[in-house]
């Protein structure tokens, strides 16, 4: 192959992959400040760079394992809504995989809290726990547009790939004792996971009306904010 042909072939290639960048992607890149505070927050830079307060994990473990509790159900109605409106048995098989993983998750939180000495049945839910739970509580309703529910879904599991993912990433400082927890969420399995649920809410989005992309990327800031307050939790806020 000539040099020329080469070079226009990699042109091809790349204009196709600018090409495939969805309509989440846009909204990320209109709304970077907030999704970089939810998936660079002072809480999990502390934890790449070594520098973590042991309370504040623990804090976050305790706070995190009444979270699980109460995501269950919104993925289980995730499930519910993939398999009657998706039309594509692939989508119910992707929400149920995430659905199987969230037992071992709770297995794991109990694991960590008799390490951590973390007592569950004493942990009280915060306000921003409560807050972010009503909200996913609210998106189960089946008024709530499919393509919404599965923005929101997504982006709540994104964030949680991408901080933990960067606590793994070059040149970290990763205290071996919280590498675990790392690798629940920042393993490429569940990035690739994630990678499966955006696909699937970019596809449901393709065909949205205004109203419901509106809803959407609506929905998305509010995840990311959520998430926000959820770390700044660990800090000592409520
Ligand atoms: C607050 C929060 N957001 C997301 C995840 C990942 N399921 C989580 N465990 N906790």
């Amino acid at each position: 192959m000539t040099l020329k042909i080469l070079v226009r072939s990699e042109k091809k290639k790349k204009q196709l992959q600018m090409e495939k960048r969805g309509v989440i992607d846009t909204w990320i890149d209109k709304h970077r400040s907030i999704y970089t505070a939810a998936t660079r927050h002072a809480f999990v830079v502390s934890i790449r760079d070594g520098s973590v307060d042991l309370s504040s994990f623990r804090t976050w473990l305790g706070q995190d394992y009444l979270f699980v509790r109460g995501f269950v159900p919104f993925v289980a109605s995730v499930l519910i809504r993939a398999g009657k409106e998706s039309g594509e048995s692939s989508d119910m098989e992707v929400v149920l995989g995430g659905m199987a993983s969230l037992n071992g998750e709770i297995e794991w939180f109990k694991t960590e809290a008799s390490k951590w000495d973390v007592d569950f049945s004493t942990v009280v839910p915060q306000k921003a726990n409560q807050e972010y739970l009503r909200f996913l509580e609210a998106l189960m309703s089946n008024e709530v547009k499919y393509s919404v529910m599965m923005t929101a879904f997504w982006a709540t599991e994104a964030v949680y790939q991408e901080s933990f993912a960067h606590c793994l990433e070059d040149g970290n400082k990763t205290p071996v004792e919280l590498t675990g927890a790392c690798h629940r969420w920042g393993n490429d399995g569940f990035k690739q996971y994630c990678s499966s649920v955006k696909s699937i809410a970019e596809r449901c989005l393709e065909n949205a009306s205004g109203e419901a992309l509106a809803e959407a990327e609506d929905v998305l800031v509010r995840v990311l904010e959520y998430e926000v307050a959820f770390w700044e939790m660990s800090r000592g806020g409520d």
